[in-house]
């Protein structure tokens, strides 16, 4: 079953010269799979990103989730869809310092309204849990390691059991020991858990070992893996 489906997705900006950044790009994402998209930089990676996440509405094309088409919809429809289907991890963590490692990862979930307080501590130590990391849960953010804190940010995108998570170089500010660590659990997701995940990546490991590589050059997609 197709999870996402990008339908010939092209977007232009027009400061300061006009230029098409996204070319017909079309492509699908099947339930279970583990998807990256590589490319050179420039390539149209993170605009792609930012349509396929429902954030950029302003392209030509057709999004499609969950069998549903998505473009056209309103502002409020997409966040409450963002918010139930998706799951984000980004280069970097946004973890709020202030507040506590449970707490970070239960934000999304208060934001849902689907659980109450209680299920939603429950269900976000689980999710550390998945990470090993559920013994930092009362620590601050600003306590963590760098790689602890991206396995925090990526509990925090399971709260609401997305349907899909998306990431954008989420390994791209790690040095190369922990980027090794959050890869596995990448991995971890996907094969454990049947996480459907689309990444896009620099690195060319992680490419590697995600189920399928889609390759992206000047607004195209080249190949689909
Ligand atoms: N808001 C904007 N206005 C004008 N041009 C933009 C804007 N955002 C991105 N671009 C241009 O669109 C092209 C694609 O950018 P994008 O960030 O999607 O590439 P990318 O493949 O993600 O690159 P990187 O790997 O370096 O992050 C680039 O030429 C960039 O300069």
């Amino acid at each position: 079953m197709k999870v996402l489906e990008a339908k010939n997705i092209s977007k232009s900006f027009f400061s300061p010269n006009e230029t098409q950044v996204l070319k017909k790009v079309s492509f699908s994402v099947d339930r279970g799979e583990f998807v990256s998209v590589v490319g050179k930089s420039g390539c149209g990676k993170s605009t792609l990103l930012y349509i396929l996440s429902t954030m950029d509405t302003d392209y030509q094309g057709e999004l499609w989730m969950d069998r549903e088409l998505i473009s056209g919809k309103s502002a409020n429809y997409l966040a409450r869809i963002r918010n139930e289907k998706i799951g984000f991890v980004f280069q970097f963590h946004y973890l709020l310092n202030e507040f506590s490692v449970l707490e970070n990862v239960m934000i999304p979930g208060l934001k849902l309204g689907k659980y109450s307080r209680q299920e939603l501590e429950h269900r976000a130590l689980e999710k550390l849990r998945i990470f090993d990391m559920q013994d930092h849960a009362l620590k601050k953010a600003n306590q963590l390691s760098g790689g602890q804190k991206q396995r925090v940010a990526i509990a925090r995108a399971l709260i609401n059991d997305p349907l899909l998570i998306m990431g954008d170089e989420p390994t791209g500010n790690l040095d190369k020991k922990n980027s090794d660590i959050v890869f596995n659990e990448f991995k971890l997701l996907a094969k454990e858990f049947k996480q459907t995940m689309l990444i896009v990546t620099h690195d060319p490991e992680f490419a590697e070992g995600t189920d399928r590589v889609i390759e992206m050059e000047d607004g195209r997609v080249v190949s689909l893996g």
